[in-house]
């Protein structure tokens, strides 16, 4: 921090459990990353290499290599995971995983159909390779379900070996978690998190309102991601209680 300031929340340090950002990069090129990691490394705890970018993207192992030395995990969306998959290629997957030195690897189910216990197996499987990130709900607006069922599957996952959780929003936020109209379906989020340990659970929330409406629910260290890159600065201030949409909520607490 720049000048001292009192009563601003605290941020565990890097590397944390607990108040993650999770970046979603769709296409930087090398130069947007090094200024990325200048502007934004230091408030970034974990970079997505969004859906199948990595599939299409040019020097993608200097890429790699510039947020490695940042110190900064990556890890390849799970729509490539899932393009492995329904192509039968998981064991090229994993040879993929090797060959980019990934560290980290998501599992979702997000655009086709696995049966559960088959993408648990799959969790398991990669868990002896990487860090694995699984991700719960579907891309499709019209495959909703109960809150008990998003309950179920995220406890399978985790036991499967899943690190975290993400609540599927894609890069819109207008599905899983969220309406159509971006609107967070909070009856759903309160069950989940009766039943589901909050630093489990990394919260897709691409749009400001939805980062600020779980900042005031769970506070400045919920785990939140897809952010854009452009907004890792905004979203810290708002961590902070240092911008108008939780300055008060933030006075309110340290009164
Ligand atoms: C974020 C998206 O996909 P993935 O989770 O695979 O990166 C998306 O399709 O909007
Ligand atoms: O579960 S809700 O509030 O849509």
């Amino acid at each position: 921090m720049n000048y001292p300031l009192l009563n601003v929340p605290e941020r565990p340090a890097k590397p944390r459990q607990k108040g993650l950002t999770m970046v979603m990069d769709k296409g930087l090129s090398l130069r947007q990353v090094e200024d990325f990691i200048d502007v934004a490394g230091v408030h970034t705890d974990i970079v997505k290499l969004g859906w199948a970018t990595s599939h299409v993207t040019p020097n993608l192992k200097e890429k790699l290599a510039l947020y490695k030395s940042a110190g900064i995990p990556t890890y390849f969306g799970g729509t490539l995971f899932e393009a492995f998959i329904i192509r039968n290629q998981f064991s090229d997957y994993q040879r993929v995983l090797d060959e980019y030195g990934m560290e980290y690897a998501e599992v979702s189910d997000g655009s086709i159909d696995i049966e559960h216990d088959k993408k648990c197996g799959f969790i398991s499987e990669l868990a002896k390779q990487v860090t694995v990130i699984s991700e719960v709900g579907s891309k499709d607006a019209a495959k909703i379900f109960a809150p008990y069922k998003w309950i179920k599957l995220m406890q399978a996952e985790i036991e499967a070996g899943a690190w975290k959780v993400i609540a599927e929003a894609r890069e819109g936020g207008n599905v899983g978690i969220y309406r159509g109209s971006g609107e967070v379906r909070e009856g759903l989020v309160d069950e989940i998190l009766t039943q589901i340990p909050e630093e489990t659970i990394i919260w897709e929330a691409p749009q400001k309102e939805q980062q600020v409406w779980f900042i005031k629910l769970i506070g400045s260290n919920v785990n939140l991601g897809n952010i854009a890159p452009a907004e890792v600065i905004p979203l810290e201030t708002i961590r902070l209680g240092l911008r108008g949409d939780t300055f008060d909520y933030f006075l309110n607490q340290v009164k």
